[in-house]
């Protein structure tokens, strides 16, 4: 067995794992990032297959005042794209709703629809607020709606309006996500995507580090002073390490820890789960549908499955939709063709427009059937709390951490929770420890 010394080891090449890594190879400390998979970037990956840029993880900055991914980005000189409708809110956006027949709402429709949201959004707050533990989301949301003072039509439009929120957002059955599993997804500013691609941010945060590729960590062997890894016949051994693999990967068991995972890292492991969402992108010989909109969007037993398509053509001037299929539909879809998927989005599309013409090519990306992600972000069981995210990352024996999105309470399932749990566990090492000196140096 070969062994090799450091000072910290990281694993998984992701946002976290390498916002950690960087900023401990810049403060002078020997680092070396163990990575499965034959790339960096884990949950950031763009495909450019025919010279085509496609965002298959992550796509949206939720938010341009949303300090620092936004100062990273321009930082390494992204090129971005303003595209304000990734967290699903219905406020103010250009987005044009259809009805159950497939007829587009008036103005005065989307205003009456936009206030029954913002009233029950309201009402939610408060009703989630004083609910149980164990309460999930669509208990406290079939609480709120059975006391809205509107009309049946309407009270079951915002019903399904909260059951795809909830899909967009979490990748998850309303009745699956715990009442407080919401709680964080308000957008600050405008939200930007890339043309240029997202995984720029993790080639510009991995320049100069040592990574190991196709390193599959199969065991984390820990005592009071050092910390030993081992990849089939190899140990890495260092003074600390910091283990950034998704939810999925640690509850599926194939990284022994040595001693087990003490609390209350456990029990909050155990209260959390990866979700079902995948991506499907469109690409059309020309467009068919509404100009001057950035979302569509179904009500109605139709679009049950396919209820919101993103018009994407404003990225690269090709006409392209996207559209997810999250919780029960991405469940049920995994064995699908391709063939298969894009027939049964047309068929929804075209009760809308009867004259929408097929695709030319689809890409449907399969982040479930991942052995390095088993899923796409963490979800809160009900019965979780909020400070579940953060307790995951207590530090375990002085020389191991976890960190990645779902260490993360403020803003979780984001690149910008992975940024900042990076960030986290590298000053919980190095102590205090400058997040700018990521771009900046
Ligand atoms: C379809 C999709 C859409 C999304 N959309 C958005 C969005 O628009 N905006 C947003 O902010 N966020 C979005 N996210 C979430 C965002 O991508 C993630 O929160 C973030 O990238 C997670 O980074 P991480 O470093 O925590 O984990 P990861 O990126 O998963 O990094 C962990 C790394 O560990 C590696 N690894 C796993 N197992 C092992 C092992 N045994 N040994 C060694 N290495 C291992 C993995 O290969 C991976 O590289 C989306 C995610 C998906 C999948």
């Amino acid at each position: 067995m070969s062994m090799s010394e450091y000072d910290v080891i990281v694993v998984g090449a992701g946002i976290a794992g390498l916002t950690a890594a960087r900023l401990l190879h810049g403060a002078g400390w020997r680092v070396v990032v163990l990575e499965a998979r034959d790339r960096i970037g884990g949950r950031v990956v763009t495909e450019r297959a025919g010279g085509r840029v496609t965002d298959l993880g992550a796509s949206w900055v939720h938010g341009i005042d949303d300090a620092p991914l936004y100062d990273a980005v321009r930082g390494f000189g992204m090129r971005t794209v303003e595209f304000s409708v990734g967290s699903y809110q219905p406020y103010s956006r250009p987005t044009a709703y259809y009805d159950p027949e497939g007829r587009r709402l008036s103005d005065a429709e989307v205003t009456a629809f936009v206030d029954d949201l913002a009233r029950v959004d309201e009402m939610l707050t408060d009703a989630i607020a004083s609910s149980v533990s164990g309460t999930s989301y669509g208990q406290a949301a079939d609480t709120v709606l059975a006391s809205l003072d509107r009309p049946v039509e309407r009270v079951e439009r915002v019903r399904e309006f909260l059951r795809h929120r909830t899909e967009e957002q979490y990748g998850v059955w309303i009745d699956d996500l715990d009442a407080h599993g919401l709680d964080d997804d308000e957008t600050i500013g405008d939200e930007v995507v890339f043309p240029d691609g997202y995984d720029v941010l993790a080639a510009r945060l991995a320049a100069g580090l040592d990574i190991r590729l196709e390193h599959v960590v199969t065991g984390v062997t820990s005592d009071t002073s050092r910390v030993t890894i081992t990849v089939g016949d190899k140990e890495f051994r260092a003074s600390t390490a910091v283990v950034t693999v998704p939810v999925g990967v640690l509850r599926s068991g194939t990284i022994t820890f040595t001693p087990p995972l003490p609390e209350p890292v456990a029990g909050a492991l155990n209260r959390l789960a990866m979700n079902n969402f995948e991506k499907i992108f469109l690409r059309f010989p020309r467009k068919f549908w509404d100009d001057g909109v950035y979302a569509i969007r179904r009500q109605g037993e139709a679009g049950v499955w396919w209820h919101s398509f993103y018009d994407l053509t404003r990225l690269h001037g090709e006409p392209t939709l996207l559209t997810f299929a999250a919780g029960p539909c991405a469940q049920a879809i995994r064995a699908w063709s391709d063939d298969e998927v894009a027939t049964s989005v047309m068929a929804s599309l075209r009760e809308i427009y009867s004259d929408a013409i097929d695709p030319e090519s689809i890409v449907v990306t399969h982040w479930h059937d991942d052995p390095f992600s088993r899923g796409s972000y963490a979800y809160m069981l009900p019965g979780s709390t909020t400070a579940d995210h953060d307790d995951l990352a207590t530090p375990i024996g002085g020389v191991l951490q976890l960190a990645g999105e779902a260490t993360w309470t403020d803003d979780p399932a984001t690149v910008t929770a992975a940024l900042l749990s990076g960030h986290r566990a590298a000053a919980n090492i190095a102590g205090d420890i400058d997040i700018t000196t990521l771009w900046s140096r």
